[in-house]
């Protein structure tokens, strides 16, 4: 008899099939090449093809031979749940679910890319295969742990040019489809569902019930002086008259209290608030922050010339629109001329701590490149904390 635990057959007990059942996935490395050359397309090393999966329940096939085999093999206590084919009456030993491509290319969008699965396929973690320039970590949304580390990649434009051509493509794992043991591991690791982290929806999608919540906390215990900034930004936003502020206070001062206090509120009344900060660690502080570089796409290297690259007709654009719609009223004409457009941005951070990195430059010159030497601090409106909250609260206790 041949060794059952050498080839399974893997049948695919039911679909689900609905819209929602979609998982949208990135495919690595082998799978990828293959893919391209059923597609005859040139393979491009490095590619990551971003594919939409649908979430089908796939079992080991098992006949009555193997089941003794596995019986005799392991003994009961190791057989997991056994299952009969309602349809068929094949016997099945239940597996973990699977995830067959079933259609489509999509382009411009994020996608969190696990190491674990970039390293069984490529032995490399996402970081060293791809373009660092494309990458950004990011450990928000509720996703992972921070422990884990995951990966945002851009969606690849080739995705657009193939989509047109292409609507159903390739099913690996179909029914009746043989693999063997290492092959089966591997696609059960690799093929894992990934969830878009950035999206128009996303940034609506917050439950305005649980905001409105933590938001009624945060006002309860604001003081007085975090209180009248917060009130007089959340003015500018609701009356759509727009303003440029700068936040200063040293650390400790509740600046990030502030935000929190501010994102939830205007979020609870279904508009758009982009938190972004210089670095992936201060980002983690802001509810749904990224780093400034992902969210609009900077450039590393910067020079006179540089722009964002951000890309016609993909959701980053689609989101700033819906921001700036939101923001701004389109019979102001007046607010073209105000910075960023009129648009309500708020800046802030601590001087001592946000100071400029240059190397081997002179300490005026480094003053000379920080924001307050700036052409647009001009147009800013500074408002100030004073009152070190971790000091007030340790002395009232
Ligand atoms: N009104 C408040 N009531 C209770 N706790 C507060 C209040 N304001 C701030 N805190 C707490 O004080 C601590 C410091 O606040 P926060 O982190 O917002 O300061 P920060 O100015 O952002 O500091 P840093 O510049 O160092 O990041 C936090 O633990 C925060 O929860």
């Amino acid at each position: 008899m041949e060794n059952p635990s050498k080839v399974r057959r893997l049948r695919e007990m039911d679909g689900e099939f609905t819209e929602e059942k979609f998982v949208e996935c990135a495919l690595f490395g082998n799978y990828t090449h293959e893919l391209h050359a059923f597609l005859g397309f040139d393979n491009k090393d490095g590619t990551v093809v971003v594919l939409l999966f649908v979430r089908v329940k796939l079992y080991n096939e098992c006949c009555l031979c193997c089941l003794n085999y596995y019986k005799s093999y392991y003994g009961y206590s190791k057989l997991v749940v056994w299952l009969i084919c309602s349809s068929c009456g094949s016997l099945f030993l239940s597996i973990t679910l699977r995830y067959r491509i079933e259609f489509g290319f999509l382009d411009c969008t994020c996608f969190v890319v696990f190491d674990n699965e970039a390293k069984q396929v490529l032995e490399k973690i996402c970081v060293e295969i791809l373009d660092p320039l494309l990458l950004d970590v990011d450990y928000t949304g509720g996703l992972l742990p921070i422990s884990k580390v995951s990966l945002i990649i851009e969606g690849e434009e080739k995705g657009a040019m193939i989509k047109s051509k292409v609507r159903r493509i390739i099913c690996y794992l179909n029914s009746n489809e043989s693999v063997d043991n290492g092959e089966f591991e591997m696609l059960k690791n690799v093929i894992t569902p990934t969830k878009r982290l950035f999206s128009k929806e996303g940034e609506l999608a917050y439950d305005t019930n649980e905001l409105t919540h933590t938001n009624l906390y945060t006002e309860q215990k604001m003081t007085y002086g975090q209180r009248s900034i917060f009130d007089e930004i959340l003015n500018i936003v609701i009356t759509d008259s727009g303003n440029f502020y700068f936040v200063y206070g040293h650390g400790r001062c509740g600046k990030s209290f502030i935000w929190n206090g501010l994102s939830s509120t205007i979020r609870s009344r279904r508009k758009i608030v982009l938190n972004v900060a210089s670095s992936g660690i201060a980002s983690l502080l802001l509810p749904g922050g990224k780093t400034a570089h992902s969210r609009f796409s900077i450039p590393i290297t910067i020079t006179d010339k540089s722009t964002c690259n951000i890309k016609h007709g993909s959701l980053k654009t689609e989101l700033l629109i819906k921001t700036q719609k939101d923001l701004i009223s389109v019979t102001s004409q007046h607010k073209t001329h105000q910075p960023f457009g009129g648009k309500v941005v708020i800046l802030g951070g601590d001087f001592k701590q946000i100071l400029p990195v240059i190397l081997k430059e002179s300490r005026h010159d480094i003053f000379s490149l920080a924001i307050n030497s700036s052409h647009p601090w001009s147009f800013h409106k500074v408002l100030k904390l004073h009152t070190n909250m971790r000091l007030l609260m340790s002395s009232s206790d």
